[in-house]
């Protein structure tokens, strides 16, 4: 499947070097049809710590700069498209750390929801939390079968930020926006389909792949200043409201990861996951 994938400059996604490809975030752009690969690559489960935020969000920065085709957001881990923000990092965290974690996690989301051009999630596995976050800020999300999708932030004990719902509004109807949010809900892959958090089912990581190129496919007699024009009108808002509030989005999500509530639940959830193999 990659064969047919280079990593080199290309006359579509002008001037665009492996120089961005970095450990954390793999970059391979199709010769041909100018549309990057963009690979998550921080195993086990692809933790959103800063280094991993940042290094994605220059890749996308990149591709805008280079006047990219289309994106398609993928993962190295063979059944883990995301598994959300690094826990580890937000449990008893450093505070200057913590903050700048929700300032990466905020600087991408502008860029990925505000992208000028398609962009796919490619779902070989699980996108929970911010790995959901990332699948809701693409245009079209196709998932492999038996995995799970969702934001559990509630479940976590704590409230999702009005970005983070603008961005589930965009893809769901009100009532299971509703639904989803205020039961914390995790989806397996047909459940999602039905209730369209998800556009397409495939049968593999190759097939999520392949879907994501067809659905870019149609937007080739899509002139790019129209496509982006209109994207922004569509998602503008959203962006704008956050951009005005930074601050004082980052300062809820730091009360609420102090919160020893918040902070007793997390230290059982990670003894949970780590009890899992035992
Ligand atoms: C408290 C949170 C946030 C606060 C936000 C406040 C404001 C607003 C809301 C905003 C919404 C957007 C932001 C979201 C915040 C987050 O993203 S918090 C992250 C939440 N993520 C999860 O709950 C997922 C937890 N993981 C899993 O459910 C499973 O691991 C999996 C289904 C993804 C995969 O299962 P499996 O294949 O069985 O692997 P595991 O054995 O469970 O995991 C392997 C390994 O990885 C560790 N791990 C798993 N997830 C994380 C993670 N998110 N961060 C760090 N580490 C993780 C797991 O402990 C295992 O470690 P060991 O091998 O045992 O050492």
């Amino acid at each position: 499947m990659i064969s047919f994938l280079m990593r080199r400059t290309i006359p579509r996604c002008r001037a665009y070097s492996s120089q961005t490809t970095s450990e954390l975030t793999k970059v391979e752009v199709n010769e041909k049809t100018g549309v990057a690969v963009v690979t998550l690559n921080r195993p086990p489960v692809n933790g959103l710590n800063v280094a991993a935020l940042r290094s994605l969000e220059k890749v996308i920065g990149d591709l805008e700069t280079n006047k990219c085709k289309g994106l398609i957001l993928s993962s190295s881990s063979k059944n883990i498209f995301c598994a959300g923000l690094d826990l580890t990092e937000i449990y008893k965290p450093d505070q200057e750390k913590l903050k700048s974690l929700w300032t990466a996690f905020q600087d991408l989301w502008i860029k990925l929801y505000g992208a000028s051009f398609p962009t796919t999630a490619a779902l070989n596995g699980h996108a929970i939390a911010g790995g959901c976050v990332l699948a809701l800020s693409c245009d079209y999300r196709v998932m492999v079968p038996n995995s799970s999708i969702g934001l559990n932030e509630t479940e976590l004990g704590i409230s999702p930020t009005a970005w983070i719902i603008a961005s589930m509004q965009n893809v769901l109807s009100k009532r299971s926006v509703e639904l989803a949010l205020l039961q914390g809900r995790i989806y397996k892959t047909n459940q999602a389909l039905e209730i369209g958090l998800i556009d397409e089912i495939a049968n593999d990581k190759d097939e999520t792949i392949k879907k994501c190129e067809e659905f870019i496919a149609k937007y080739s007699r899509v002139q790019s200043l129209a496509f982006s024009l209109t994207k922004r009108e569509l998602r503008g808002k959203a962006i704008s409201e956050l951009t005005s509030n930074r601050q004082g989005d980052l300062q809820f999500f730091v009360d609420s990861i102090n919160n020893p509530s918040v902070q007793k639940f997390l230290e059982k959830y990670l003894q949970s996951l780590k009890s899992k193999k035992n």
